[in-house]
This record gives C-alpha cells, sequence and structure tokens, in this order.
C-alpha cells in the first residue's frame, strides 16, 4: 500500500474494517436477545421449546448442585426432601396454579403404595406437591444414566427397573416389598406409575401389574392420584406450554390385606376404573373442578369418605 498525504493508508483501511466488524458483532449480540425476545412472545413453538429447555436445564442444574450434600448422607430416602425442595419452584417460573384434593389421604401412618397417571415428565412438578416424606418413586433403569441426574436419583433412593426384563423388575419389586413389609425399617412408602410410560391427554394406558403385586405382597393400601388433564395449558404434541392450573386428586385408599397374586389382575382393574372416572370428570369440568370427592371404589374397604378438603398450593 502506498501512502497519499490525506488520503486512505492501508492499515487505516484494515483498521476501519475491524471497526466495521466489531460494530456489526455488537449489533449482533445487542439484536439477537432482541429477536429472541421477540420470537419468544410471537411464537408459541419457540416458548414450548424454551420452556423444555429451561426444565431440563433446571434439573441438571439442581441435580448437580445439590447431589454432593446428598452424598455425605449416602444412598437414603430422606434426600428425597432435597429433591423435592428443588423441583418445588417449577410451578411459579412456569404460572402453574396446583390445586390438591384429599390429601388428608395420604396421613396414613404406615406404608402404602401410590399409583398415579403419566401424561409427561411435568408429572414431577405435580408429583412433589404431594409426594409424602419417606416416598420413593419407581422408575426406569434409563434415568440412571443422565449423569448428575442419574446421581441425584441414586443418592435420594429410587428405584429403578429395567421394564423390557420382566423377570429382573419383579425381583426388584419383591425386594422393596420385602423392605416396606420389614418391622424395623421405617414406614417406605412407593409412588409407581402403572401405565409404565407416558400418555399425553384425557385417557389412561392399561396398568401394568407390578404396583398391585407390590401392594399385595407388601400387604399394604393402594392410595390411587389423579392428576388431571394438561390439555389446556401443555401440549407435546402441538408444541403449546402456557400458564394454567392443574388439579391433583388423592382418592380413597383400597386395602389389600387378605388379597393374594390371584386377587391382582382384578384389583388392578377396578383401581383403573376409579381413576379413569376421576379423570373423565376432571376432563369435563374445566380444571377438575367438579367435586369427585364421593368417589366410591369398588374394592374400597374402611376408607374415611367425605372427608376431603381442596387445598390451593401455597409451597
Ligand atoms: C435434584 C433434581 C433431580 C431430579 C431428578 C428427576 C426425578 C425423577 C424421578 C421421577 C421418576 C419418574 C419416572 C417415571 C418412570 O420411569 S415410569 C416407567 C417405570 N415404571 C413402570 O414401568 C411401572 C412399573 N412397571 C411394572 O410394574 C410392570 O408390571 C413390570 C414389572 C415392569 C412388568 O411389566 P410387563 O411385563 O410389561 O407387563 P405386566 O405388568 O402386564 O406383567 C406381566 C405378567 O407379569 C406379572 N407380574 C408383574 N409384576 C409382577 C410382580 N411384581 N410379581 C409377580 N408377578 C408380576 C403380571 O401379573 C403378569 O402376569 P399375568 O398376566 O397376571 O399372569
Ligand atoms: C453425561 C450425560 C449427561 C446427560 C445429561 C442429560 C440431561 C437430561 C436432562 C434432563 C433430565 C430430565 C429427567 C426428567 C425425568 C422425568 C421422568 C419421566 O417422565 O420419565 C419418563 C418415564 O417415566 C417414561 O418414559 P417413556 O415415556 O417410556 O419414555
Amino acid at each position: 500500500f502506498q501512502e497519499f498525504p490525506g488520503g486512505w493508508s492501508g492499515s487505516s483501511l484494515r483498521g476501519g474494517t475491524m471497526d466495521l466488524l466489531l460494530l456489526l458483532l455488537l449489533h449482533g449480540l445487542l439484536l439477537l436477545p432482541l429477536a429472541a425476545l421477540l420470537l419468544y412472545r410471537c411464537s408459541s413453538t419457540f416458548q414450548y421449546l424454551c420452556k423444555m429447555a429451561f426444565f431440563n436445564c433446571w434439573i441438571v442444574a439442581m441435580a448437580t448442585l445439590l447431589s454432593p450434600f446428598a452424598a455425605f448422607r449416602g444412598r437414603s430416602v430422606e434426600n428425597m426432601k432435597l429433591l423435592r425442595a428443588s423441583l418445588l419452584p417449577l410451578k411459579r417460573f412456569y404460572g402453574i396454579r396446583m390445586r390438591v384434593r384429599g390429601s388428608e389421604r395420604l396421613q396414613l401412618p404406615g406404608p402404602f403404595v401410590i399409583v398415579c397417571n403419566h401424561q409427561a415428565s411435568l408429572d414431577l412438578i405435580g408429583m412433589v406437591e404431594v409426594i409424602p416424606d419417606r416416598c420413593v418413586p419407581i422408575a426406569k433403569r434409563e434415568l440412571l444414566y443422565l449423569g448428575t441426574v442419574g446421581w441425584a436419583c441414586w443418592l435420594s433412593g429410587i428405584i429403578f427397573i429395567e421394564r423390557h426384563r420382566r423377570d429382573a423388575a419383579i425381583g426388584v419389586i419383591s425386594r422393596t416389598a420385602g423392605t416396606m413389609r420389614r418391622e424395623n425399617v421405617s414406614r417406605l412408602c412407593v409412588w409407581v406409575f402403572p401405565e409404565g410410560t407416558r400418555n399425553p391427554g384425557r385417557s389412561m394406558l392399561p396398568f401394568k401389574r407390578g404396583a398391585f403385586h407390590l401392594a399385595v405382597q407388601a400387604q399394604v393400601p393402594i392410595v390411587p392420584i389423579v392428576i388431571s388433564p394438561y390439555c389446556d395449558f401443555f401440549s407435546s404434541k402441538e408444541k403449546r406450554f402456557t400458564s394454567g392450573t392443574c388439579t391433583i386428586q388423592v382418592l380413597p385408599r383400597v386395602e389389600t390385606r387378605g388379597l393374594s397374586p390371584k386377587d391382582v389382575p382384578k384389583l388392578t382393574e377396578s383401581v383403573w376404573q376409579a381413576m379413569a372416572k376421576a379423570l373423565a370428570e376432571m376432563s369435563m369440568s374445566d380444571h377438575g373442578d367438579q367435586d369427585t370427592e364421593q368417589l366410591q371404589l369398588g374394592e374400597d374397604r374402611g376408607s374415611p369418605q367425605g372427608q376431603g378438603d381442596t387445598a390451593e398450593s401455597s409451597k
């Protein structure tokens, strides 16, 4: 480059290009969040993707932060309290109002098995709303391999089963029943999603029998819980996630004392029927507003009737 007095020199030309590039980069950096914000406001799909990404990031972040503290205690159901506390704020972030009905039905002195419908991973938000102390979920083994999430689940005493290895899964369930029955172990409850997989919408899949074998083997009651359909505010198929209201209905417990394995098919069917009825009633009313407290279970023996409450959560 030749230099001319008062003209452009090679170095000043390079400097000018650099300035221009920097200016463009700065604009880009400023415009990107603005564009993302605009997209978030305009596109419900983008909003859904952001909210789901945040859900997963929150879980990974909490698992990473809390696992070292949980590790001090070792593998213990007491760590479920940490897991629960870390997931409770999620409903506020998403503007989900939780209504719980019949929560007093969970205050039993002894062990019991909870069975709950499974629509989406969002069920975790409902689960932590009502899960009693010393209660662990049964989860698919794949969760164990999700890095710190798996570690957090293991430390919290979550019971893992390999769904496609029936004999191994039955073995895990039998050992769990043994632990529930053992007198020297303080009360242990187990939460099962008996559909065995997620099932979005207003219906339920037929139930797998493991939860019912577990209750019969341990001779403990079954407490069915129904979470109202998310259709109003959430759909993974339509990529829609807005704020909304969710009702959690705890149904009367079903006793299993005196039942044997041959009673399991009938027991499974009657619990499915009772839960399907409650789900249908919730679907008909706006957000499960209809009072389903008077639900009677065919198999229900000795459950306190008509004592239901409706608690709007302030947790
Ligand atoms: C800090 C932040 C960290 C946050 C971390 C995030 C937290 C995550 C935790 C949340 C966990 C939620 C996870 C949800 C899930 O993973 S759902 C998926 C796992 N759950 C299930 O699969 C449900 C349990 N499954 C079963 O119970 C099944 O019954 C199973 C044992 C797996 C067998 O299934 P399958 O073979 O497909 O079918 P059936 O149930 O129809 O059974 C077939 C025959 O076997 C007999 N059977 C079943 N179980 C038993 C048993 N325990 N004992 C004896 N016999 C059994 C059953 O009766 C059938 O025989 P018959 O037809 O009656 O002759
Ligand atoms: C080193 C590896 C790092 C991996 C990091 C992975 C990050 C994973 C991010 C978030 C994990 C969120 C876990 C939420 C678990 C929700 C429970 C759930 O809903 O499981 C589904 C199961 O019921 C049924 O599964 P399917 O419907 O049969 O499918």
